[in-house]
């Protein structure tokens, strides 16, 4: 039934967040005339009474953007963290996150998977093994152009820290640990920050592309207990930049966990990090890191691919690797990891399958590189990796339909295309393993398998990322 829009684009409004739904959208159930009217606002809780600003109306929902808190939920617990954009519910106990995401998923499962029983086969729901200070990677920005949370307003001055929501101007310098990453490094912002102001430097501004602090960016390896750190900047100011007292600073700062400092010249306008032009120097220690999953070894550097929370990311694989190995193997003689990246999956798959061959097909050539170098450092000559296009590899290699009894996959967060699905289908395997960290296009290709003939058996949800609205599913189809 259609009715009038209450509200319009652009138009403020107080709201009160009734629900949640799928992607940790705050659910705000308005009363009209023509009965209740759905907003979603995203980033809120349940319970909270919040100012927002309509970007969508339509006649049945509307959505829209987070401005303020107004009034917390009494859901919320106080947390001794800074709080940042990045981790939205954090006040939000971690049962009750749990709850939510569960829900949500199921009942996506159900409406746009088109699986009636989804609560039924919910295998299990696996918590992050560490609920606060996970990550393994962050990146901080500076910028000339300050926010201040309180006053909600911007200012002209140095920060270090995480962007404000939403834009990509203004940043709030991080004071203290976000509970997400790596306490001593968070804790130790405020001092990075004096460190380049009371030698003069100025920080980027994004408007006029001026300035010389632009990014600090840090990989964090577990196994190793320390930190690879890289410092972007222009080279507007570098004559007065002294390497070796900066790295003496740092290592003040970070003792032996600091394992390694790189800096990179960034002079391009484009807000990324990473140049294209290599102007990239280790200046002090080494400019990669190790990590450790389910006893295998990976080198990784600044560029390349890591899960953002390897502990987790552990139970995950051996959750998938359960469903790969639970039931009779099947003599047919090839397995598959299609959108393989570093092969950590392919590389599990090896570790306990050696009689079969094993593919990993990848689109990144570097990932590739990588998952081949990992692969020989662990010791497995039963692997072949392809950088190549699934949908295109897939035409161009007929001869693996029927030869598989079990395909994994890990696509990106937009799921796998349409005609690559069918492509999948055509290798007749009898089993897929579908890791996904999008439940929603996971749900989309759900209704495709079932046409297809396959059935999904059962499926778990990952907790990887805590206090995010993000969910991992790994789900076993059989036909
Ligand atoms: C979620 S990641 C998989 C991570 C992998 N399981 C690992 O542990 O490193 C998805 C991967 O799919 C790759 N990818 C995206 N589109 C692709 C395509 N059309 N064909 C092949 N690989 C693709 C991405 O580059 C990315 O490495």
């Amino acid at each position: 039934m259609s009715q009038k829009r209450p509200f319009s684009r652009n138009q403020r409004v107080e709201l009160k967040i009734d629900d949640m739904a799928f992607e940790g959208k705050g659910i705000s159930r308005v009363e009209t005339e023509d009965g209740k009217y759905i907003v979603f606002v995203p980033n809120t809780i349940p319970g909270q009474v919040v100012s927002a600003k309509i970007i969508k109306a339509k006649n049945s929902y509307a959505e829209a953007k987070l401005l303020k808190v107004i009034t917390p939920s009494p859901l919320e617990v106080e947390m001794p963290y800074h709080p940042i954009p990045g981790a939205p519910y954090i006040t939000l106990p971690v049962e009750k996150q749990h709850e939510y995401k569960k829900n949500t998923t199921i009942e996506l499962f159900r409406r746009i998977g088109k699986i009636e029983n989804a609560a039924d086969l919910l295998d299990e729901f696996m918590s992050s093994p560490d609920d606060f200070h996970y990550r393994n990677k962050m990146e901080y920005s500076f910028s000339a152009v300050g926010y201040d949370r309180n006053t909600d307003e911007e200012f002209d001055g140095f920060t270090l820290g995480f962007k404000k929501r939403g834009q990509w101007l203004s940043v709030e310098q991080l004071k203290k640990d976000s509970g997400l990453f790596d306490p001593q490094i968070e804790n130790a912002l405020p001092a990075i920050s004096d460190y380049f102001t009371s030698r003069g430097f100025s920080a980027w501004h994004g408007l006029q592309h001026t300035g010389f602090c632009r990014f600090l960016t840090v990989k964090r390896s577990f196994s190793e207990d320390g930190l690879l750190i890289n410092l972007v900047t222009t080279s507007s100011e570098l004559d007065r930049f002294d390497k070796d007292e900066f790295v003496a600073f740092m290592k003040d700062l970070l003792g032996d966990r600091l394992l390694g400092l790189v800096h990179t010249l960034n002079d391009d306008i484009g807000d990324r990090p990473l140049t294209t032009d290599g102007k990239q120097n280790v200046i002090y220690g080494k400019g990669t890191i190790t990590e450790e999953i389910c006893g295998l070894q990976f080198r990784i550097s600044l560029e390349s691919f890591f899960q953002t929370n390897p502990a987790s990311a552990e139970r995950l694989y051996q959750k998938a690797l359960n469903y790969v190995f639970e039931t009779e193997p099947g003599s047919r003689p090839v397995v598959m990891d299609l959108f393989s990246g570093t092969g950590t999956i392919t590389q599990l798959l090896a570790q306990r399958s050696t009689d079969k061959e094993i593919i990993g097909v990848e689109l990144v050539p570097q990932a590739v590189a990588d998952a081949k170098k990992t692969a020989k450092a662990n010791g497995f000559d039963n692997l072949k990796f392809f950088a190549a296009d699934v949908g295109k590899f897939l035409l161009e290699h007929p001869e693996y339909t029927d030869k598989i009894d079990t395909i994994v996959m890990d696509p990106p967060r937009a799921g796998i295309a349409p005609k690559t699905l069918r492509k999948v289908i055509r290798l007749n395997a009898k089993r897929m393993v579908y890791v996904s960290c999008n439940p929603a296009t996971q749900a989309r290709d759900m209704v495709t398998l079932a046409e297809a003939g396959y059935k999904l058996k059962k499926y778990s949800l990952v907790d990887q990322f805590p206090h995010t609205a993000h969910i991992e599913s790994v789900a076993l189809f059989e036909r």
